[in-house]
């Protein structure tokens, strides 16, 4: 087995987070510590400006955005820079770093005129592999879309590694700026997609109308009532019902929100009507899985907003219970499965398969660099 330390950043851009796992890429061993780093404010508002303008260069593509961009450069710089002070705050010894980078455009399908697909994680793991002294396995999105897959979602492999002994089928949902789900039917076959927007929307919406940049302990949208004619928009938009395998951008809900009037709510009623669409999301998600699970285990930020939770439990007919009721750390998941998925690189296993990314074979993915 390998000492690991997976690395993820994910959309919610709230920080870096670490974990140490000893795998082979197929069975997990000892689970080590976990942290998360928190990006500072700063860099959180301009990653957050590195996504809007991927988004909204000519062509809906990433071209208007060059590699050599003194802003991109800089975010990189200080990006990078974080994640080498979260592997020294670990403070673990290890063999294989993970690292995912940050995802600042997600368009696997291209600009919909031609154009190729691209998703684009930015960090500069060789960097990180000369700071830190280990190699790192990186870029684990890219194969899959070059070869006509989703390039998410990745950690659907780990999640089925993880629940090997539990009952099934089993639903593990990951609720973090946009949402995720995989299934697992009880011969092993996963399906896995993301089901919408899960917290990121509603971090948008609390940064401009409360003091937290989030919807802290769901006290906003408590606070008010979803307004049925904005949520009957928002869940009437086409990507629920398409079957998967799809995924999505952190931004690709932000015009159909504003066209489906949610500027036009107060801010409690707008937090309200976000959370009620994020568990609507998963319960259009339920629909298009091969057979109902036994239960739902949540994993990510989400599950520590009282009303996502509320709402998804009135939303699905199974129980719906935090990754931590069999024995998970729903807030290291994601790290722990990019130190999985590092050791995968490294053996050159599949990384994603036909049920979770729409690959058309399974197909190994990532690269490594050595320090
Ligand atoms: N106490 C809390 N109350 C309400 N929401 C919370 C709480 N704690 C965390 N969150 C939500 O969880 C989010 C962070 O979730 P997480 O770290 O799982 O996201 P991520 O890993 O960045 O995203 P992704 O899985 O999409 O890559 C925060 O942005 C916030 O919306
Ligand atoms: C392109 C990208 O970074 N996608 C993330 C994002 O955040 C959640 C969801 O959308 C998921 O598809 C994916 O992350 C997890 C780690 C995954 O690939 O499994």
């Amino acid at each position: 087995m390998l000492r690991t330390i997976g690395l993820m950043s994910g959309t919610s851009l709230d920080g870096v987070d670490a974990a140490w796992v000893e795998t082979d890429g197929e069975a997990i061993g000892r689970i080590g510590p976990s942290l998360t780093l928190p990006y500072d404010p700063a860099l959180r508002a301009d990653l957050r400006r590195l996504l809007d303008i991927a988004s909204r260069a000519p062509g809906q593509d990433a071209a208007g955005l060059r590699e050599d961009d003194p802003f991109l450069v800089d975010c990189v710089r200080r990006l990078t820079h974080r994640h080498v002070e979260a592997v020294a705050a670990l403070g673990e010894a290890a063999d294989l770093i993970g690292f995912h980078g940050q995802t600042i455009l997600h368009r696997p399908q291209g600009d919909g005129r031609g154009g190729p697909g691209r998703t684009w994680q930015v960090g500069d793991a060789a960097w990180l592999a000369r700071a830190t002294g280990l190699p790192v396995a990186h870029d684990f999105r890219t194969a899959d879309v070059a070869a006509g897959g989703q390039g998410a979602p990745l950690v659907p492999v780990v999640h089925a590694a993880l629940a090997a002994a539990l009952p099934k089928p089993l639903a593990v949902l990951n609720l973090g700026g946009v949402g995720n789900v995989t299934w697992i039917g009880a011969d092993g076959a996963l399906v896995a997609f993301d089901t919408g927007p899960a917290n990121g929307p509603l971090d948008d919406w609390a940064r401009r109308h409360g003091p937290h940049g989030y919807d802290r302990d769901g006290l906003l949208s408590a606070a008010g009532t979803p307004d049925a004619a904005v949520l009957a928009r928002l869940l009437a938009h086409p990507y629920l019902a398409a079957p998967p395998p799809k995924s999505l951008d952190r931004l690709d809900f932000q015009r159909a929100l504003q066209a489906a009037g949610i500027e036009t709510l107060s801010a409690a009623d707008g937090a309200a009507t976000l959370v009620a669409f994020s568990a609507g999301c998963v319960a259009a998600a339920a629909r298009h899985l091969p057979a109902p699970p036994r239960d739902w285990l949540v994993a990510g930020g989400g599950r520590r907003n009282p009303s996502l939770m509320r709402a998804l439990a009135a939303a699905l007919p199974q129980p719906v219970r935090p990754a931590e009721a069999v024995g998970w750390d729903g807030d290291a998941l994601e790290a722990q499965a990019f130190g999985v998925l590092a050791a995968r690189v490294r053996r050159g296993l599949p990384l994603t398969f036909p049920g979770t990314t729409g690959a058309p074979r399974p197909l190994p993915g990532g690269r490594i660099v050595g320090p």
